[in-house]
């Protein structure tokens, strides 16, 4: 397990801001070496601060948005209207406030399929772009909850074959979602953690004090692309410092 890069911020701003300047570098670096830069979003309440930024100056002169493709990390299973969807809110801090072409959008599917043909349809999606089995995201964008998961897996929960999952009973509201595996996230070339809030600081310490993941090891602590930076506020990272 490589040595996990910890960025505790002076405030859930300041780690936006950090986020924003790394978005940015994954962005240039990933467009220079490939052309082009492959994302994967999260929802819940932390990201949006990060979303808002890069929607305004310098981020939004400054990253080539055609050049920029943006999938996601999970989704809830309701309509891209719903205001649970992360979609919706990815669209209203995010997408429609930059140039990024409609055609560069991977929206998960929520309508119309079952669950698991959705995540079949998404991991079809996924292998037709990355030209490959399992998806090599240049950056994912991840949170984690109290109960140490992140995406949508969740403690106790199977580890999914392939490359996205359709999650039912899922103890986040809401119940059923779609959510890439674990797999499919640790083959990303960068992860940003994003972590504010100090119900969850003693499990960022369990995650930082098991430098060896196992398949009982909580989710969050299982991500062990070489690229993962964790991002966290004075209060999520309380019990590290
Ligand atoms: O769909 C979701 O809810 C997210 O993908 C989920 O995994 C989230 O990242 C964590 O629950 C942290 O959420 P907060 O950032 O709101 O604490």
């Amino acid at each position: 397990m490589s040595e996990r890069e910890l960025f505790i911020a002076g405030d859930a701003d300041d780690l936006a801001r950090e986020a924003a300047v790394r978005f940015l570098d994954a962005a240039q670096k990933s467009i220079a070496e490939r052309g082009r830069c492959a994302v994967a979003l999260s929802g819940g309440s932390t990201p949006k601060r990060l979303y808002r930024l890069l929607a305004q100056p310098p981020y939004l002169y400054a990253v080539e948005w055609s050049k920029v493709f943006m999938f996601f990390a999970d989704e809830r299973f309701v309509p891209h209207d719903d205001p649970d969807s992360t979609m919706l809110l990815a669209r209203e801090t995010l997408f429609d406030h930059v140039p990024l072409p409609p055609a560069n959008l991977f929206p998960m599917p929520t309508v119309g399929l079952a669950p698991e043909q959705a995540a079949a349809e998404y991991a079809a999606t996924l292998a037709e772009f990355f030209a490959a089995p399992l998806p090599r995201f240049d950056l994912i964008l991840l949170g984690m909850g109290p109960d140490g998961h992140t995406a949508s897996l969740f403690p106790g929960f199977p580890d999914y074959p392939g490359s996205v999952a359709a999650v039912h009973g899922s103890p986040k509201p809401p119940p059923t979602r779609l959510t890439l595996t674990l797999d499919a996230i640790n083959q990303a070339e960068r992860i940003l953690f994003l972590v504010t809030g100090a119900d969850k600081a003693e499990t960022l310490r369990a995650v930082f004090a098991d430098p060896a993941p196992t398949a009982d090891s909580l989710p969050a602590a299982r991500i062990k692309a070489a690229g993962t930076a964790w991002l966290v506020d004075p209060e999520a990272g309380s019990a590290l410092i």
